[in-house]
């Protein structure tokens, strides 16, 4: 019976052990499995533990450039480079972009907290610059409804009219002015694409061209041009791979010199314009001023369910920094470009003017009513956000979760970067990626050819939950821009020069201002009206 007790224990205990042995043993496979299952990050350099690429990105400078030459050496559309605790995410891939930013456009519809963007956004208290959540709902939702509603691009209408007349006017007096000697002189096209979208801005949101009292021959004073370089220097440093952007607490340290250099740009753009915004505030508050007349005015007087301001003075203060950001770039720097190709390519150029005296005439400047009509002119600028974009990257796209996109694991957290050349300029997409030929964007001859691009084949306005809210006005200052230029004066290159389309290193604009000779090609009578 004993003998019978412990034959029965001994099974029992082998059985057991024979369970416990088989579970473990499927705990463990499954667990492998799991981690097998889990898809890989994009590929990418390995980078140091905890600092990752940190060291790279402080060494290779500008680092856009670095990492898209390491991605182009890896044959790869998208990557992973780890900065800090940071995953950023570039690619190049229209799909993957579609991916991201349709497909899964809600998990990637935040934005980045990091030094650059806090500083500029006055704590995140602007749109473009802010995380998803409450307050980037409100100032999206006051910028759709009222700024950049249709029917304020209407009663706008006038002030962006004067500023295209004065942008001719302006030309027009260069070509007079004595020091060109009475004759068809030299007009810097970066000057003049640059202050027409500041004077542009600056019109619709504080009334006015100028902070101070301007120059005699119309151009930008001291004031403007202090308020646009500012401009640009923040749009370079702004997610501009900060050593704090990705390690906050080295902030205070601020060893690459970043910080200052932004806080010295915020504060000259903001001595302008918060002196604007403070007598406003003031005037409206005395009862001096009754009626709105301009962006600012319309800001000052929203009011929420109660009857209070819906904005306070700093949430205004850092939206009209943000429209001042969103308006100067892309369309001066499309242009610029547009116009050194054009003169490279007279054909391309001959072809627009021709479309203008069609649709124009030569007896009126090119009116607003035009720019539906001036199809070849829109597809100029469209070439130019193709193939020279402003920025090298889109701003920056971040996860709220997990999730995996292109068969890759994208963790919580990552920035995506959608490169702008990148996309612009994929040779699996663009044939002849590197030929400036505006005739690609006219597949269909009798459609309008649209400046935006949903499906991410190029970046301009991009598309989603983020997508630009600005796509009429921009549109509307790029193209405009253009047809002035091209429609009132006849443009070459100075005598003994030729133009080189050649990239400055830092930056994505032309490496030289581009500066050109030009003559009237309209009546004094009609420039000057
Ligand atoms: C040709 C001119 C312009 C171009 C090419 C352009 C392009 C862009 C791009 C690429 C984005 C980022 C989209 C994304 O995150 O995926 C953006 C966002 C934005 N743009 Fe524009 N933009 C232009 C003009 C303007 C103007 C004139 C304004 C307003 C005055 C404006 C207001 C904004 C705002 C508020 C956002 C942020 C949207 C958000 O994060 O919710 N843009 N724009």
């Amino acid at each position: 019976m004993e003998n019978k007790t412990s034959i029965c224990i001994e099974f029992l205990l082998l059985l057991a052990t024979i369970i416990i042995v088989f579970f473990a043993k499927w705990l463990n496979h499954s667990k492998k499995r799991r981690k097998t299952t889990k898809p890989p990050l994009p590929p990418g350099p390995t980078g140091y533990p905890i600092i990752g690429c940190l060291p790279e990105m402080t060494k290779k400078k500008p680092t856009f450039r670095w990492i898209h030459k390491l991605m182009q050496e890896m044959d790869t559309e998208i990557a992973c480079f780890r900065l800090g605790g940071t995953h950023v995410i570039p690619v190049t891939s229209p799909e993957l972009s579609r991916e991201f930013l349709k497909e899964h456009d809600l998990i990637f519809a935040s934005r980045p907290h990091c030094m650059s963007a806090r500083l500029t956004s006055c704590n995140y208290l602007s749109t473009v610059i802010g995380p998803i959540g409450d307050q980037w709902k409100k100032m999206r939702r006051i910028l759709s409804s009222h700024a950049l509603s249709s029917a304020m691009h209407t009663k706008l209408h006038d002030k962006r009219d004067k500023e295209a007349d004065h942008l001719v006017r302006y030309v027009y007096t260069q070509l007079l002015s004595p020091q060109n000697n009475n004759k068809n002189g030299l007009v810097n096209l970066r000057v003049a694409t640059q202050h027409y979208c500041g004077n542009v801005i600056r019109k619709m949101v504080f009334g006015k061209r100028f902070f101070g009292a301007g120059m005699e021959d119309g151009g930008p004073g001291l004031e403007e041009r202090e308020h646009v370089d500012g401009l640009f220097t923040i749009l370079t440093y702004l997610y501009g791979f900060a050593i704090a952007d990705y390690v906050p607490c080295l902030e205070v340290f601020d060893f690459d010199g970043y910080r200052k250099i932004l806080g010295d740009a915020l504060d000259n753009v903001r001595k302008y314009q918060d002196r604007e915004i403070t007598n406003r505030v003031e005037m409206w508050r005395k009862g001096i001023k009754k009626t709105e007349d301009d962006i600012l005015d319309v800001f000052i007087n929203l009011k929420d369910s109660k009857h209070n301001p819906l904005l306070s003075v700093q949430e205004i203060r850092a939206q009209i920094t943000e429209i001042m950001l969103a308006g100067v770039d892309n369309p001066s720097n499309a242009v610029e470009w547009a116009m050194a190709e054009m003169i490279n390519q007279p054909h391309i150029l001959n072809r627009a003017c021709r479309e203008l005296d069609s649709v124009v005439g030569r007896g009126k400047m090119v009116q607003e009513s035009d720019l539906p009509n001036l199809n070849y002119v829109r597809a100029c600028v469209k070439e130019s956000f193709r193939l020279h974009p402003v920025a090298p990257f889109n701003v920056p796209h971040v996860s709220t979760e997990d999730a995996v996109v292109g068969g890759y694991f994208i963790p919580r957290g990552s920035h995506v970067l959608l490169s702008r050349p990148g996309l612009g300029r994929n040779p699996r997409v663009w044939e002849n990626p590197l030929e400036y030929k505006p005739e690609r964007h006219m597949v269909f001859e009798s459609a309008q050819v649209e400046l935006v691009d949903h499906d991410l084949r190029m970046l301009s306005f991009s598309t989603g939950r983020r997508g630009c809210p600005g796509v009429t006005l921009g549109s509307t200052m790029a193209v405009m821009l253009l047809a002035r230029l091209l429609h009132g004066f006849d443009w070459m290159a100075p005598p003994g020069v030729r133009i080189d389309l050649v990239e400055s290193e830092g930056v994505l604009l032309l490496a030289k201002p581009l500066v050109l000779h030009a003559t009237p090609r309209l009546e004094p009578s009609v420039l000057l009206k």
